[in-house]
């Protein structure tokens, strides 16, 4: 027997949707978290029926079962850190914050998912601004990529340059960081991250994959960051490991449907 204490385990929590397809949204949040050995608590918003080429359809939780799991999760266990995936709608959007709000939480990670990459829409027009009015600001780290930073940011982004002038629009919402993440970016900047909190810029630069096999990137790595900040890591530090770690899953991506396949959650033991 090892001396292993379970009651001190790291927890975190996902606020996201369920892709049916197991490659994004809470599946992958919570393949991410056991990957970095993290307990992982869920609070599904909604149900899409998604395969690797797309989202057929999107039922929502209502804000009173939102309000329901994260409740029940939180009066009982001591959840380090927080992600935030896809809220779907005004209403959820309004009740995650008001919860964050209400429990004086700090390490909350959001992910402004707002469309996938295979084009469906994630969050509805309406939700766009109560995610900028009410969730960004209680961000410790906001993580759009190309194109929701420039709806945030209310710009367009094709340099380096855009990148980080996005960042700080951002940061002025409210976020305490922002990471602008490059999977959409082209030519030298695929794959780029620019971070900014407030006083510096950081560019986080890994090998581009050349993989089709990209399903799920952006909720890997919020999780990954959220599972880091449980860990106890601090956050710049958070998003270096959660980046290095969709850069190895991405490696050993999974051809498992007609479309694009979710990343390797798992590779070590692949
Ligand atoms: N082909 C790739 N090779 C390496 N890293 C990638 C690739 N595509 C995306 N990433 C990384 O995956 C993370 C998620 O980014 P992105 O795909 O832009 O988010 P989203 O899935 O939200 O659209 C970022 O760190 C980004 O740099
Ligand atoms: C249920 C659900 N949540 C989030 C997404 C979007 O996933 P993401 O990792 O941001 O990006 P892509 O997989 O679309 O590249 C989703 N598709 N489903």
């Amino acid at each position: 027997m090892t001396s292993f204490n379970s009651s001190s385990i790291p927890i975190a929590m996902t606020i996201a949707g369920s892709d049916s397809g197991g490659g994004a949204g809470i599946q992958a949040d919570l393949r991410t978290f056991s990957f970095h050995c993290v307990h992982g608590t869920s609070v599904l918003t909604c149900i899409t029926a998604q395969n690797t080429l797309g989202v057929t359809r999107v039922d929502a939780m209502s804000p009173e079962a939102v309000t329901a799991q994260f409740e029940t999760v939180m009066v009982d266990m001591r959840v380090g850190a927080i992600k935030t995936g896809m809220l779907l709608n005004q209403e959820i959007v309004k009740t995650v914050a008001k919860k964050f709000v209400a429990f004086g939480l700090g390490n909350v990670v959001v992910d402004p998912v707002m469309v996938s990459r295979t084009g469906a829409q994630l969050l509805d027009d309406a939700a766009v601004k109560t995610m900028k009015d009410l969730l960004i600001p209680l961000a410790a780290i906001a993580t759009p990529n190309r194109y929701e930073a420039q709806i945030l940011a209310e710009m367009e982004i094709h340099t380096l340059a855009d990148m980080q002038t996005a960042a700080q629009q951002i940061y002025k919402l409210g976020a305490r960081s922002v990471l602008i993440k490059g999977g959409a970016m082209s030519g030298a900047l695929k794959a780029v991250d620019v971070w900014f909190d407030g006083d510096r810029f950081e560019v986080l630069q890994t090998e581009a994959i050349d993989t089709q096999h990209t399903h799920g990137t952006g909720c890997t790595l919020s999780a990954a960051i959220a599972a880091n900040l449980a860990l106890g890591k601090p956050h710049f530090q958070a998003v270096q490991e959660a980046k290095n770690y969709v850069t190895e899953a991405l490696k050993y991506g999974l051809a498992i449907g007609r479309g694009q396949g979710p990343v390797g959650h798992f590779y070590p033991l692949l």
